[in-house]
């Protein structure tokens, strides 16, 4: 790779402003990003300032009201809405705050229908599978359904089925707000270990300033823009 590490993320004058009118708000006021691949990034900011929203955006699940927005040299906002879910089907994983696993199945359920639903092979989806909850520690108890597992688990859980198909780059909205901060900091360990093992991007939203040392690169969010990167 050339000195100058390429991007994953590039913002320039991104803007969402939600309702019309007197009612109008704008949330996203022109953020510039410029986000390197193969690094573990954290935005932070207080409640409000537009965390959720700005992730939303670069996994296109919503889209943008001014600027642009490229991911993987791919431009974003020139997209239809059925290319964008391609590209997030194919080439990203999303982790929420609430795990959002399906209650029924199995840990290796889980991970191994998220695979099927987006298309991937049959064969060497059982692969597939095994290794990503390998990678996250949970092979062992991979036959166990959520109820079973503990938060820490389940959210293990969650992030193999985000990188079962190898994505480029994993979303996670503040992935360690349920679980209890010793568990929390054993979750952004292993989003460390996955980059520096298998060399995919990471972007987390968080509160937590006990991650902030973990973490690449923290960009602040304050009042609709980003105020500092360090
Ligand atoms: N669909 C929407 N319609 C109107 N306002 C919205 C919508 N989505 C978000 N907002 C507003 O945008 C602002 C930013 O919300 P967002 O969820 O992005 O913040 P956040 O930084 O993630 O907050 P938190 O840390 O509490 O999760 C909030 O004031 C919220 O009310």
């Amino acid at each position: 790779m050339s000195a100058a590490a390429e991007s994953i993320i590039r913002a320039s004058g991104l803007k969402r402003t939600f309702g019309k009118g007197a009612g109008e708000v704008a949330v996203l006021k022109g953020v510039d990003l410029d986000v390197p691949a193969g690094r573990l990034i954290a935005f932070k900011g207080r409640s409000g300032s537009g965390k959720t929203t700005l992730i939303n955006l670069l996994g296109g699940l919503d889209r943008p009201t001014g600027g642009s927005l490229t991911f993987d040299g791919l431009n974003l906002t020139g997209l239809s809405d059925r290319e964008r879910d391609e590209v997030r089907r194919t080439k990203m994983g999303l982790v929420f705050q609430s795990f959002a696993l399906f209650p029924l199945m199995s840990a290796y359920e889980n991970v191994e229908f998220l695979l099927r639903i987006s298309g991937h092979p049959s064969k060497g989806r059982k692969e597939a599978a095994e290794l990503a909850l390998e990678q996250v520690g949970l092979k062992a108890r991979m036959h166990h359904r959520p109820f079973e597992l503990s938060g820490g688990e389940q959210q293990r859980t969650a992030i193999a089925r985000a990188i079962a198909h190898k994505p480029k780059l994993l979303l996670a909205d503040e992935p360690t707000a349920e679980l209890d901060s010793k568990t929390g900091l054993h979750i952004i360990k292993l989003f460390r270990d996955l980059v520096t093992q298998s060399g995919i991007s990471v972007i987390l939203t968080t509160h937590d300033p006990a991650i902030m040392e973990i973490v690449d690169q923290v960009y602040e969010l304050e009042d609709g823009q980003i105020v500092v990167q360090n």
